[in-house]
């Protein structure tokens, strides 16, 4: 439960309940919060000459104070500044009467080399950009280079959206409390937040038994049991047989890199289906991978009838007209043999102008369906969530998995997966190297494998995008598409090191 993320009113709600269950008032939780920010600090910066801690009117301030009454108190040079006053009779303006460093004005405040600056002006209560001498202070610290250490998040960046509301820090290290939160995750607030560290305040695990979650970090923890063992008496169809569509003679690399992501995920078959005038071109290179014609849809419906596979992926350079919308119609009218679906790229563009005949054959179809847009593609079927700045990324994947009835895949550096239900998960393990022509074709064939698998559609999509992610980051420097399904042996060796022979 560890990747359990909280929005910052879940955690608002936590800290409440954990205050009620006691054994910690909310003082007792700022103290602990403080301490473990302190701690930290002395561990991880003890060359400093001096800290420098910002702190502003609410319980974020409060925190400050403490950490500047804890570090004080263990030798180090400390000097402190706050306008705001918190709120009488508050557990930020206990901290900061227990706290016996002077306050100077935050307009006094200059950066100074060698020091340390610690971020405590706002963290989950930020309500409103921020201006006047704090965003002044927060240009001053950016060009200084000094480092900064935020707690719980950097001043200035949205814990919902990852994104900043008008001036942010741009801190090393981050240090939360409990869980994380989305702002820590979703780009650019990943990259603000710095090294990300969640500390234990002494809030027991218990606070989330009665909370409905629905959003995780992506991680093994979330689907790997999930992931279908291999029998000793398996034979190659029970490992499911993937289905990819081809585009034509001289756009088939982008289907032959799906097939084989899907191959190397595990399916036991993989068919690619060809349209006439690229059969020859796509037999040169295919070896253990099977080709079938399918030029129109009666050919398409043939092959399901006879050859029963159990998931497919349609999109990967098929083109944007009507064979791809009849393919994908196709695929959807199935009641039997199909289990699962992945439409991406030219199978999203083909919609582009009539979304609702998409959708409405997804909902109608019992075919688990997986939609994998980048942005751009994003907003081609969901123009207002794609222009509507106010949501965050994970709320635009759901909103748009409700939408459709099928599960999303909203690529990039901090890929969320959202479905209909309203589970979400957000990745991040993903590899700055994968923004390479082709990795997204890739994908859908690892995802399509799980599906053919059997593996339910949330955790089947998340396991996909996390060992495809996992996969370009063990290669490094260097990758091409090509070599992401061979790094899937790699991969699996480190997450089921039992499962050799
Ligand atoms: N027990 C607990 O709950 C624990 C909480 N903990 C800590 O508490 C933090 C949350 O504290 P918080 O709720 O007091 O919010 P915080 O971020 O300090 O700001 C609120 C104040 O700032 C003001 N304000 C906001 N934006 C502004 C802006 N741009 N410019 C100017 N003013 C602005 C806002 O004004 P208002 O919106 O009311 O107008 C209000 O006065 C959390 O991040 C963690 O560090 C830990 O100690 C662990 C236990
Ligand atoms: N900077 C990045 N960090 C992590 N993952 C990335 C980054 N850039 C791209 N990716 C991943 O690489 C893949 C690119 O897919 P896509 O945009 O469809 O490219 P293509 O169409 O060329 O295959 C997606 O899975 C995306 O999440
Ligand atoms: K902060």
């Amino acid at each position: 439960m560890r990747m359990v993320v909280l929005t910052p009113e879940e955690m608002g709600n936590v800290d409440r309940a954990a205050i009620t269950a006691g054994p910690h008032d909310g003082y007792g939780l700022m103290r602990n919060a403080g301490a473990a920010v302190a701690d930290l600090i002395l561990e991880r910066f003890s060359g400093a000459a001096g800290v420098a801690v910002l702190c502003g009117p609410g319980n974020n301030g409060g925190d400050g104070y403490v950490i500047a009454r804890l570090l004080a108190e263990r030798g180090v040079n400390v000097r402190l500044f706050a306008d705001a006053a918190p709120q009488e009779d508050s557990d930020a303006a206990r901290a900061r009467e227990d706290c016996f460093v002077t306050p100077e004005a935050l307009a006094d405040f200059r950066p100074e080399t060698g020091w340390l600056v610690l971020d405590a002006l706002y963290g989950a209560g930020l309500s409103k950009p921020i201006a006047g001498i704090e965003a002044e202070l927060i240009e001053r610290v950016a060009a200084a280079g000094v480092p900064v250490v935020a707690v719980d998040l950097p001043s200035g960046l949205s814990g919902l959206t990852g994104k900043p509301l008008g001036s942010c820090f741009d801190a090393d290290l981050t240090v939360t409390f409990f869980r994380k939160k989305p702002g820590h995750l979703l780009m650019p607030g990943r990259r603000l937040c710095g090294e990300l560290v969640v500390a234990d305040i002494g809030i027991a695990e218990t606070a989330l038994a009665s909370m409905d979650i629905a959003l995780w970090e992506n991680g093994p923890a979330l689907w790997r049991d999930g992931v279908p063992a291999v029998e000793i008496d398996a034979h190659k169809y029970v490992r499911g047989h993937v289905a990819v569509v081809s585009g034509g003679g001289a756009s088939t690399g982008a289907a032959r890199l799906a097939a084989r992501g899907a191959a190397r995920a595990g399916a036991g078959a993989v068919t690619v289906l060809s349209p006439a005038n690229a059969l020859s071109v796509n037999a040169m290179h295919l070896t253990s991978i099977m080709l079938r014609k399918a030029e129109a849809v009666d050919e398409l419906i043939a092959f399901l009838d006879e050859r029963k596979p159990t998931a497919a992926v349609l999109g990967p350079a098929a083109g944007t007209g009507e064979r791809t919308r009849s393919f994908a119609l196709g695929f959807l009218e199935r009641n039997e043999g199909l289990k699962g679906l992945v439409l991406d790229a030219d199978a999203i563009t083909a919609f582009a102008d009539a979304p609702d005949t998409l959708f409405e054959a997804v909902r109608s179809s019992v075919i688990a369906t997986v939609l994998t847009p980048h942005d751009g593609e994003f907003a081609r079927l969901f123009g207002d969530l794609a222009a509507d700045a106010s949501m965050s990324k994970v709320e635009r994947a759901r909103a748009a998995a409700e939408r459709s009835g099928a599960v999303i895949i909203l690529k990039g550096a901090d890929t969320v997966v959202a479905c209909p239900d309203g589970r979400a998960a957000i990745n991040t393990n993903g590899s700055r190297f994968l923004a390479t022509a082709g990795s997204g074709d890739v994908l859908c064939g690892i995802v399509a494998s799980h599906l053919a698998q059997g593996m339910p559609v949330f955790e089947a999509a998340s396991a996909g995008v996390w060992l495809h992610a996992e996969a370009g980051g063990m290669f490094g420097r260097g990758l091409i598409a090509e070599d992401l399904p061979e790094m899937l042996p790699h991969v699996f060796q480190a997450l089921f090191p039992d499962d050799m022979g």
